[in-house]
């Protein structure tokens, strides 16, 4: 559904991405990767947010960057950025049919389908509350509300359980398994145990570049320990261990 295809980005002169090709499965597959990694670079050039230095980004047949077909395209794609801006005095289901009328829905299609989008990520309680004063949790909630809009098939949540206490954490990543019946999500995090509990699939990055690419299973084969969580955070550092020592 999701191609990215020999993508590469240049921050100026600064390599950020360096030839990346992915077809993302069905299900959930996870982005992991330090600070730095090009996570979010990676999922805005996804997203269609971010034009690549180089490379191809389409969905079905639909190519991103071509003029013709980056419509149709962007219609099958749903986008939580790590950071997003809004207006405080918004209330929750204005800001959401704000972002589907700016995405080419009509304003009162976009209101109705706010108000289910809201509900489906458990918010129909908050519709006139404004975002100003809303939890950190809450508006994540809204951030993956909003890339409900028109039910896209793909979904690509930046980091969103950062900044959340693991309670908050913990639902959102429930939320989150439960949104993704029958998509393509690609999540990232720098927290390894968020992605082990979501992900069957893990996507490890590191310094721009796609270190592994496989199951969890296998990443934790990478560095066997006895603690199965502790074995996916060492299959993965002993990765960018072998990275940094110029072994890939
Ligand atoms: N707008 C920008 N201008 C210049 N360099 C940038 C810009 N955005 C990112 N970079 C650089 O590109 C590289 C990848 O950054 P990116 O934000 O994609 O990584 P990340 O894995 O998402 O990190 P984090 O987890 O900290 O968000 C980093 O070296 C970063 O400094």
């Amino acid at each position: 559904m999701l191609a990215i295809d020999a993508v590469s980005h240049f921050y100026k002169k600064q390599l950020a991405l360096e030839e990346i090709s992915l077809h993302l499965e069905p299900g959930i597959t996870g982005l992991v990767g330090v600070n730095g990694a090009g996570k979010t670079t990676m999922l805005s050039i996804a997203s269609g947010s971010l034009k690549p230095t180089h490379g191809l980004v389409a969905v079905g047949d639909h190519h991103l960057y071509e003029r013709g077909s980056r419509k149709a395209g962007l219609r099958h794609i749903g986008y939580m950025p790590q950071a997003f801006a809004y207006h405080p005095s918004f209330t929750a289901h204005e800001y959401v049919t704000y972002l589907g009328y700016l995405r080419g829905q009509k304003w009162a299609a976009a209101w109705s389908m706010a108000r289910d989008v809201l509900a489906s990520v458990g918010l129909e309680g908050k519709l006139r509350h404004k975002m100003g004063s809303l939890s950190g949790g809450m508006i994540r909630r809204v951030g993956l509300a909003q890339a409900l809009m028109g039910n896209p098939e793909v979904l690509l949540l930046d980091e969103p359980t950062t900044g959340l206490d693991p309670e908050q954490r913990s639902a959102i990543r429930n939320l989150i398994a439960e949104l993704a019946d029958a998509k393509f999500v690609f999540v990232s995090s720098h927290i390894m145990e968020d992605i082990e509990a979501l992900a069957a699939k893990v996507v490890v990055l590191h310094e721009g570049a796609i270190l592994f690419s496989n199951s969890i299973q296998q990443l934790r084969n990478i560095s066997p320990v006895d603690n199965a969580r502790d074995a996916a955070e060492a299959g993965f550092l002993s990765l960018v261990t072998r990275a940094r020592s110029g072994v890939r």
